[in-house]
């Protein structure tokens, strides 16, 4: 937080990137909070364009005046005008608003190259929108935080080499156990000893899936264990068979991505092993 703060003041956007659930999101959220202007959270994806991001033409306005107050004098005047919606990066950088855009590695190349002009020539380049300005300048506060999963980034890379050479990316990883246990503990409500429980049982499926060079689950598995034992009064301890069973429902997603050459059953008795390591 404290680095990429002081490199946002100076005016460079940060870029934080890492596995799914490693908190990328909450990072980039609590530091866009931290510069007291507005948030703006933009999520990328394929079909985003730079209709959504510029803005475009919604519709027609037409106004139509009739008047007959004097019969013999009849006359009609109408007006028919293009209705435009300004779209979010626009409102983003002509308001100064810090941006978060999640995931940015998930929308075409073509919408992310509006952000080389923002970033280098601080304009936000208006193409094909019919306004008579060829572009905006950008708000001085204007910032962005991006975020991405490397996991993520086939055939990506290389042709947006241009914006991530002008970002300064920090790499994230996971917590270690004391700070996992920390936020499921207040995250949830569970007590100290349960979150470091379900932590260590959390951690210990991710090492085996690490070594198999896959992400494994994350904190929000961790999160989701404690939360729905909790909701449903199950003993966290791994004698208790629905304890288990609510372990196994949880990762099994990633655990089977991970070991996908392995039988079901074999990748059950990893779960059920590790999970009975919770004393309770
Ligand atoms: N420092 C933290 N304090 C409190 N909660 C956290 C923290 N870091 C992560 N979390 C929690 O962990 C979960 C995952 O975090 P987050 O969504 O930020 O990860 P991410 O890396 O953006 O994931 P994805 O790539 O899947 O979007 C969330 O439930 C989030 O609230």
């Amino acid at each position: 937080m404290k680095r990429a703060s002081a490199y946002m003041a100076a005016g460079y956007p940060v870029h934080f990137t890492g596995p799914s659930g490693v908190g990328k999101t909450t990072l980039a959220l609590n530091l866009a909070k931290k510069r007291n202007r507005p948030v703006m959270l933009m999520h990328g994806n394929h079909e985003l364009s730079n209709a959504d991001l510029i803005g475009s033409f919604t519709g027609y306005t037409a106004t139509k005046v009739e008047d007959n107050y004097i019969r013999s004098v009849y006359k009609k005047e109408e007006n028919v005008s293009e209705t435009w919606k300004n779209g979010r990066l626009l409102e983003a950088v002509k308001n100064g608003y810090t941006l978060v855009y999640d995931e940015f590695t998930r929308s075409k190349p073509s919408a992310n190259n509006l952000f080389l002009s923002i970033l280098e020539e601080k304009v936000l380049p208006l193409y094909g929108t019919k306004h008579t300005e060829p572009f905006i300048k950008v708000h001085p506060e204007f910032s962005v935080i991006f975020t991405s999963n490397p996991e993520e980034y086939a055939g990506v890379y290389q042709t947006q080499e241009a914006l991530l050479d002008r970002l300064i990316t920090l790499p994230l990883s996971f917590l270690d156990l004391e700070s996992e246990t920390q936020i499921i503990s207040s995250r949830t409500g569970a007590g100290e000893e349960e979150a470091k429980d379900i932590s260590e049982l959390v951690r210990g499926l991710r090492e085996q899936c690490r070594k198999k060079g896959k992400e494994g689950p994350s904190l929000r598995a961790s999160i989701m264990i404690a939360q729905l034992a909790l909701a449903q009064n199950i003993e966290i301890s791994g004698k208790n068979e629905e304890f288990q069973n609510l372990c196994r429902d949880i990762v099994w997603y990633q655990m089977r991505k991970a070991f996908e050459k392995e039988s079901d059953s074999k990748i059950l008795d990893m779960i059920l092993s590790e999970s009975k390591k919770v004393q309770g």
